[in-house]
């Protein structure tokens, strides 16, 4: 006979983001057949600001409060009729959980529910599940070959829709690959990222951050960011390529001009071809170590990304975020066209842990790297973290090694090294 941890009760709540926006948190209670015992659970929902088009759908209510950002609706959806859909089910059953939650919402981009109601269920559900068998969150969503850290992407420069500079590329991270372990790789981020603090002061810079904790100084073109980057690199007495690398979010959808087919760069000033877009992507990664740039196109330039793929695929990471949003059908696609060869995997896209996982599982098949990641607008939790250890995934992109909401995931990967006994990088 199965095990029976049956739910017992769900209930969301409104909370607020790290922007201060409303979001949804959920708890989740079941109650083991045998002991009688009840497990609590809670999970939150982050949000993202450049969000891509074919993203599940976020819900907000509308109304006044809040500007209308507000998810009172959403809070509703969980309290009632996911809810009543669920109570009595087995815990431990996250896939027929998340099948009768899509189902109920009934639609491809979880519009009727809302994929903050879904996912908030969802995650929670795993939660209590893994804390009602008393297993460490990675071991349950991963089983016993949960064994590897990701390499985290820091983003230590912000620009885009995540700060008001007048960076228009959206995100400039450091990757510590000389480092054996996480906690290695974690220490050599945050000496980086404070010289590079040092030195944006000492040139009359800005060193306010952005929404992921990054600094947002006025650096106009990429060439300047890296250069930066560069010395910070060296000022810690790291070597450039050899112990750090670099990697870039383009976010290029958000530059992205439909009518003209043209990028359009307002803080540098100029406008750019999808043609000059791979051509600068070239000149950056003949200059610096660069290893991974995410949306370097827009998210429906499937033959641009072909493009970018064959000049610069052997080369360089070709991270799919706005263009896949964590979709199968999506990553499919781009497999198929051979249009990239990396995935960011947002939980919130897609709007249930079983078709996220299903999304990184799909990838690795395909030889593509999952990257697992935040949203701009993060909430203390630190699901994602377990996650990527769960899939073994290569890396994780959460921000900053600076502001709670980051740093809490860096510090639950932590704790879980602790309890890796194998707990290295594997060999790159
Ligand atoms: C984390 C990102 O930002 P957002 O959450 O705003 O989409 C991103 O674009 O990769
Ligand atoms: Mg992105």
């Amino acid at each position: 006979m199965s095990l029976m941890i049956q739910i017992v009760d769900i209930h969301g709540r409104e909370i607020l983001d790290s922007r201060g926006n409303p979001t949804i948190e959920v708890e989740v209670t079941a109650q083991t057949e045998t002991t009688g015992k009840k497990i609590t659970a809670i999970e939150s929902v982050p949000s993202g600001a450049s969000t891509g088009k074919f993203e599940a759908v976020e819900l907000r209510d509308g109304n006044p409060r809040y500007f209308g950002l507000g998810v009172l609706n959403v809070v509703d959806h969980i309290n009632n009729r996911i809810r009543k859909e669920l109570l009595g089910m087995n815990v431990l059953d996250q896939v027929k959980i998340d099948r009768r939650i899509i189902e109920l919402d009934g639609t491809d981009n979880k519009e009727n529910l809302g994929a903050n109601a879904t996912l908030g269920v969802s995650l929670a559900c795993a939660s209590c599940a893994a804390k009602a068998l008393d297993m460490p969150l990675f071991r349950y969503l991963g089983g016993t070959n949960a064994k590897r850290l990701p390499r985290p992407m820091m983003n230590v420069i912000n620009g885009g829709v995540h700060a008001a500079n007048l960076l228009d590329f959206q995100e400039f991270m450091i990757v510590p690959v000389s480092a054996s372990t996480f906690s290695e790789a974690l220490r050599m981020g945050a000496e980086v990222y404070h010289y590079l603090k040092l030195l944006l002061h000492e040139d009359g810079m800005l060193t306010a951050v952005g929404d992921e904790g990054g600094f947002a100084p006025d650096l106009h073109t990429a060439d300047e960011v890296f250069r930066y980057l560069t010395k910070a690199v060296e000022k810690a007495g790291y070597k450039p390529g050899e112990d750090i690398a670099f990697a870039m979010d383009a976010a290029a959808s958000e530059l992205y001009d439909e009518e003209r087919d043209v990028y359009i760069f307002p803080g540098e000033e100029v406008i750019r071809s999808a043609d000059e877009m791979i051509s600068l992507y070239e000149h950056l990664i003949d200059e610096y170590p660069l290893i991974s740039i995410e949306d370097g196109l827009n998210e429906e330039a499937w033959e641009g990304w072909q493009k970018l793929k064959q000049r610069i695929g052997d080369r360089v990471m070709l991270v799919g975020d706005d263009l896949f949003v964590t979709n199968s059908k999506r990553i499919r696609c781009g497999i198929e066209l051979d249009a990239a060869n990396a995935v960011l995997v947002k939980v919130n896209q897609i709007g249930t842990l079983t078709e996220a996982m299903d999304a990184i599982e799909l990838c690795h098949r395909a030889g593509y790297q999952s990257i697992i990641s935040h949203r701009s607008g993060e909430t203390e939790g630190s699901f994602i973290s377990d996650l990527a250890v769960a899939v073994n995934s290569g890396y994780i992109k959460s921000g900053a090694p600076c502001r709670g909401e980051r740093t809490a995931k860096y510090n639950e990967l932590l704790r879980i090294e602790e309890q890796l006994t194998l707990a290295k990088f594997e060999k790159r």
